[in-house]
């Protein structure tokens, strides 16, 4: 059996060749190595899993990789290990997986896999964290910055905050009600955290069929900080849950809009609907 091997060469900061020579001291498999271009990516993926007998599909790279390996699968699912080399690696972080490399290359070698939810919002996947507001508007700033890795994003993060477009206002329809909302930021969450670590679904669960939304209100420092203590209670001034299964957003202007760390253009419409168990991921 054979294993695709997907690897971004320019996600986070890590040395990809070490990683490439443990992964094959660690499997008798063949291994097939893709490295991502940033270009029609998720075609050739599509194309390489057609054409071969891949047992699983290993991913490094950070969540913007995981989602379009998962893009790419769309017909025929494998099973992927995570094997979390991007800047901020929520997902990996969510599912508890090791950060240390031995580990997770273990963890993606073995047998224990768990089947996780994905959000098809507009037409692409969503499998950590997708929101419109202001941590977009961040990922924005970080996309045309001249740094990459965590320094870059702490960098964009002060100017961000301070020329910020929001509030914004969203008109919400989910579980068969029209809502109205102001807000720094409304997320759609399969996930616990944000790839910071910061805790802003502590009741949300990645295979329980239901995803949530995350209205953010304002900009509270201490309920900020709060995120990333462990059993944060925020509070309902600083943030409303809507866990829900399907969602449809409109907002009064065009949102920065982002999924799984990657931005994509301002819109003033979302349509969201969970998709249970959509991908098996190898798990400790
Ligand atoms: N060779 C490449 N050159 C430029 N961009 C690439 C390349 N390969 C993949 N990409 C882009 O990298 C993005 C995914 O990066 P990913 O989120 O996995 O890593 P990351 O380190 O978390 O990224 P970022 O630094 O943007 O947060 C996608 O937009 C993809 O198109």
């Amino acid at each position: 059996m054979k294993i695709l091997l997907v690897i971004n060469p320019i996600s986070g900061d890590s040395d990809k060749e070490s990683l490439i020579h443990s992964i094959k001291q660690r499997t008798s498999s063949k291994i097939e190595i893709f490295r991502t271009t940033g270009k029609d990516d998720i075609k050739k993926i599509e194309n390489l899993i057609a054409t071969h007998d891949f047992e699983r599909v290993l991913v490094a790279g950070g969540d913007g990789t995981i989602k379009l390996v998962a893009e790419a699968m769309e017909d025929q699912s494998l099973p992927v290990g995570i094997l979390p080399a991007g800047s901020a690696n929520g997902l990996a972080y969510d599912l508890e997986l090791p950060i240390e490399q031995e580990a997770f290359i273990n963890v993606a070698l073995g047998d224990k896999k768990k089947e996780i939810d994905a959000i098809k919002i507009n037409d692409q996947l969503c499998l950590h964290i997708s929101d419109l507001g202001l941590n977009a508007e961040l990922i924005r700033e970080y996309e045309q910055g001249a740094f990459r890795g965590k320094f870059g994003y702490a960098l964009q993060t002060i100017p961000t905050l301070f020329n910020t477009e929001g509030p914004h206002d969203f008109t919400i329809h989910a579980n068969e009600k029209n809502i109205h909302r102001r807000g720094i930021m409304l997320a759609i969450a399969n996930s616990k955290k944000f790839g910071t670590g910061a805790m802003v679904n502590a009741s949300g669960k990645i295979d329980d069929g239901v995803f949530e939304l995350l209205l953010f209100k304002k900009l509270d420092v201490f309920e900020v900080l709060k995120t990333l203590t462990k059993d944060a209670q925020l509070s309902p001034e600083f943030l409303e849950v809507i866990p829900t299964k399907k969602a449809s957003i409109q907002t009064l202007k065009k949102v920065d809009f982002q999924i799984d760390g990657e931005y994509c253009k301002a819109l003033q419409h979302v349509e969201a609907e969970i998709l249970p168990k959509k991908i098996s991921v190898f798990v400790r």
